[in-house]
C-alpha cells in the first residue's frame, strides 16, 4: 500500500495546520489522487491491522438501503455510534441516497439498479454515475457524505494482449477524508463495491481512483502517523469472492474470504466526532 503510506506521508510533512468543525485540529493538503490497479491485490493498509469486518459489514448495509445503525450493532460494529440518534437513526445517509433518491415528483431512483442496467447495457456510457451527495436533503444527514460522488467506467476486452474480459474501473470523489481512520476503511470498501460490480457484469476489474478534497490527519493522530510511517508494508492480500453470486444485492458477509493478509499490529486512534 504504498499509495497510502506516501498520502500519509505527504500531508504530515507538507500539510498545513488548520481548525476545523470538529475542534481537534487537523494538517491538511487540498486534492490529492491515489490509484490502485485491483489486479495486483486487494489494498488493505497492511501497516496497521484492519477490520475487513466492519469494512464488508457496513458496504452491505450500504448496498440494503439501510440508514439505521441496528443492523451494524447486531453484527457488532460500531464505527456509526457516535453520530446516531436514540433510535439509531441517521437520516438520509448513503444508503437511502443510493437505493432510494427521491425526485421532486415524489417518485425514489434506485442508482444503484440503474447503474448496473448501464453497465449491462451501454458499457461505452460517461454517465454511469451514483451520487450521494442529494443538496435538498443535507440539512437532515447526519453527517452529510465525504465519500460523495462515484463513476465507473469499462474498458474494452483486449484479446490480443492477453485481457479476455472488460474491465471495471472505479473513481470516487471524497470531499473530506480522515487519512488515519477513515481512508483505509473507504479505499477497501471501494476496492471491494468494484469487485463485487465486476463480478455480476461478468467482468474483470481494473484501477480504482480516489480523489480526495480536504485530505487531512487530525493533530491527535500525529504519534500513531509516524509509528506507521515507521513500518514496512507487507504484500497486499487477496479476496476471494463467492463466485454464485450474480446480483449486487444478494451478497452476504460469508461470500467473502481474505486470503494472504500479512499485518502489523493495529494501532488505536481516536475518532473525531
Ligand atoms: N472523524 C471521522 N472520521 C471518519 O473516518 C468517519 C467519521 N468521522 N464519521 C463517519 C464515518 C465513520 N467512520 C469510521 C469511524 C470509526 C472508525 C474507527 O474507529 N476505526 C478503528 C476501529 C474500527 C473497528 O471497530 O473496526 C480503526 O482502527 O480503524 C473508522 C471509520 C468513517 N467516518
Ligand atoms: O467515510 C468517511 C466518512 C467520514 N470521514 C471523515 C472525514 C472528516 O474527518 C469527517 C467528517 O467531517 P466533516 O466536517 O463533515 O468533513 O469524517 C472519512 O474520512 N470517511
Amino acid at each position: 500500500m504504498k499509495q497510502y503510506l506516501d498520502l500519509l506521508k505527504h500531508v504530515y510533512e507538507n500539510g498545513v495546520d488548520k481548525m476545523d468543525r470538529t475542534g481537534t485540529g487537523t494538517r491538511s493538503v487540498f486534492g490529492y489522487q491515489m490509484r490502485f490497479n485491483l489486479n495486483d491485490g486487494f489494498p488493505l493498509v497492511t501497516t496497521k491491522k484492519l477490520h475487513l469486518r466492519s469494512i464488508i459489514h457496513e458496504l452491505i448495509w450500504f448496498l440494503q438501503g439501510d440508514t439505521n445503525i441496528k443492523y451494524l450493532k447486531e453484527n457488532g460494529v460500531s464505527i456509526w455510534d457516535e453520530w446516531a440518534d436514540e433510535n439509531g437513526n441517521l437520516g438520509p445517509v448513503y444508503g437511502s441516497q443510493w437505493r432510494s433518491w427521491p425526485t421532486p415528483d415524489g417518485r425514489h431512483i434506485d442508482q444503484i439498479t440503474q447503474v448496473m442496467e448501464q453497465l449491462k447495457k451501454s458499457p461505452d456510457s460517461r454517465r454511469i454515475i451514483v451520487s450521494a451527495w442529494n443538496v435538498a436533503e443535507i440539512e437532515n444527514m447526519a453527517l452529510p457524505p465525504c465519500h460523495a460522488f462515484f463513476q465507473f467506467y469499462v474498458a474494452p476486452a483486449q484479446p490480443e494482449k492477453g485481457i479476455m474480459k472488460p474491465q471495471l474501473s472505479c473513481q470516487l470523489y471524497q470531499r473530506s477524508a480522515d487519512i488515519f481512520l477513515g481512508v483505509p476503511f473507504n479505499i477497501a470498501s471501494y476496492a471491494l463495491l468494484t469487485m463485487m460490480v465486476a463480478q455480476v457484469c461478468d467482468m474483470g476489474v481494473g484501477d480504482f481512483v480516489h480523489t480526495l478534497g480536504d485530505a487531512h490527519i487530525y493533530s491527535n493522530h500525529f504519534e500513531q502517523t509516524e509509528l506507521q510511517l515507521s513500518r514496512e508494508p507487507k504484500p497486499l492480500p487477496s479476496i476471494k469472492i463467492n463466485p454464485d453470486v450474480k446480483n449486487i444485492f444478494d451478497f452476504k458477509f460469508e461470500d467473502f474470504e481474505l486470503e494472504n493478509y500479512e499485518f502489523h499490529p493495529h494501532i488505536k486512534a481516536p475518532v473525531a466526532v
